[in-house]
Formats: structure tokens, sequence, C-alpha cells
């Protein structure tokens, strides 16, 4: 495994980052050669075509499976958390215990566990919630739930796998504002895939477009529009255009 001390000025690098799966004539080819830097404090969109690499890329991160060539770095060696479109919550298990889990893997405190655990779903406006169960609540409920139990990680880096990609538009925007206030309280740094442009024109710092398989980098958008953004700001859409423009022509380029 590659994940070693970032350099001082990147949260999370990626340097020639190439990820082959299986072998021989099998062989798929999921990324090439993919160089990424990513600030400390920033927060990165990616977007690409369906099966272009980008939960590879995240997974890559997150430690969960290795580079075939290259290097990644995380800053302090941290494992980032990672979140996923499902909350893949224990259903067993209270809100309030799943929260804790992390901390009780790390063996925190009884006492400090449970005031961990009611700030962080306080947090997430959650605090009334505790002793639910995950399938009490809402889908945007749990995905809070997820993010709570993210945040007890206490990991300055959360990689986010389309998050909210199961949720109605409405619940998405709220998460929106949620995401971005907790982003900016506790100065994360968030590499967030999504499919869909305009999440990542309202989210992103910096929106990075991957080629269709194998990723590659083949555009990258700075978005200084001032934060909070509305979704349906015209700068957001028009930055989603032309993105969305980008992708268009990559998708058809390569004849899918
Ligand atoms: N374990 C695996 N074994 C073989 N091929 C895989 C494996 N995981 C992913 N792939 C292939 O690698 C490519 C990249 O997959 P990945 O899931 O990273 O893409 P993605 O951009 O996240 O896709 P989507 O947008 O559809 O979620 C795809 O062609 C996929 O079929």
């Amino acid at each position: 495994m590659t994940t070693t001390q970032a350099p001082a000025e990147a949260a999370v690098s990626l340097d020639g980052v190439t990820k082959v799966y299986g072998r021989g004539g099998e062989a798929v080819l999921a990324l090439d050669g993919l160089s990424l830097t990513v600030r400390p404090g920033e927060f990165v969109c990616l977007v690409g075509a369906s099966g272009c690499g980008k939960s590879t890329l995240l997974n890559l991160v997150a430690g969960l499976d290795s580079p075939s060539g290259g290097e990644i770095t995380v800053a302090g060696g941290a494992r980032p958390g990672l979140m996923f479109q499902e909350s893949a919550l224990f259903p067993w298990l209270s809100v309030g215990a799943n929260v804790e889990l992390p901390l009780k893997l790390r063996k925190v405190g009884k006492a400090e566990r449970r005031e961990r655990v009611a700030d962080l779903l306080r947090t997430v406006h959650l605090g009334d919630f505790g002793t639910h169960r995950p399938h009490q609540l809402s889908g945007g409920m749990r995905q809070r739930v997820a993010l709570a139990r993210t945040l007890a990680l206490d990991t300055p880096v959360l990689l986010m796998d389309e998050p909210f990609g199961a949720l109605d538009a409405m619940t998405r925007d709220i998460l929106h504002d949620e995401l971005e206030r907790i982003y900016l309280e506790r100065e994360l740094t968030v590499l967030f895939v999504t499919h869909n442009v305009r999440e990542a024109a309202r989210l992103a710092d910096r929106i990075v477009l991957l080629s269709s398989r194998p990723g590659r980098i083949i555009h990258e958008t700075v978005v200084d529009a001032p934060r909070p953004r509305r979704i349906d700001a015209p700068e957001v859409a028009a930055i989603a255009a032309d993105v969305t423009d980008r992708l268009r022509r990559e998708v058809i380029r390569h004849g899918q």
C-alpha cells in the first residue's frame, strides 16, 4: 500500500495512479496514470461518465484497495472517512450507537463518548433521534447519521461517493447546505463523487472532469462563486452547463 505522508501543501495527492482489475485478456484498466492534488480545506468534486473510475479512485484514497501503480499520499497518514450513497448503518443498533461505534473502536472513554455522540447528532440536527433505529428514519436522515458517524472518526479528509444520489431534490438541497456548513466549520477537505453536475457546481471549489475509462483528468473548473450558492443560481447553472457540454463531448467521443 502506498499511503504515506503527503507534502505540506496537499491534503491528498495522487501521483501517476493506475488501477488494473483482473489480469491477462480479462484485465480492465480503470485508471491510467492519474495525478491530482487536493489542498487542505479544498472541496473537490469528481465528475465523469459512468464506469470511468470515480469510485475506484475514492476506494484507493480510502485505502480499501491498492493502486497497481503510482503513489497516493494522505496528509498525516490519517485514514479518510468514506460515505456512500447507502448509509450502511447497522440496522440492529440505535442511531446513537451507530455514531458511537468509531469512538468505541478508538477506545474513547464512556463519558466522553456520550458527550461526543450528543454533540455530533446535534451537528447534523438529529439531537432527538439518538434512540431511534435506522429503519425509523427517512433516507435523508439516515445520510445525516452516516455523516455524523464519519465525523466521529475525527479525520480531516472526507471522501463521499454519491452520498445524496438517492435522495429527492429538496432533501438533497437541504443536505448541501448542511454539508457545506459542517465542511466550513470543521475546515474539512472533501473529495466528492457525483453524476450530478449541478450538485458539483453548487458545492465545489474545483470540479475535476474524468475521461471515460480509463479515467484520466480531462478538465478542471475552478468555482469561485461565493458561498453559500443556490443550486438554481445563474452562476451555478452556467458552470454546470459548461461542464455538462464537456462531459457530453467526452461520452460521444468514447462512443457510449
Ligand atoms: N472489482 C472489479 N473488478 C473488475 N472490474 C471492476 C471492478 N471494480 C470496478 N471495475 C471496473 O472498473 C471501471 C471503473 O469502475 P468504477 O466503479 O470505479 O467507475 P465509476 O466511475 O465509479 O462508475 P459509476 O459512475 O457507474 O459509479 C468500470 O469499468 C468497472 O466495471
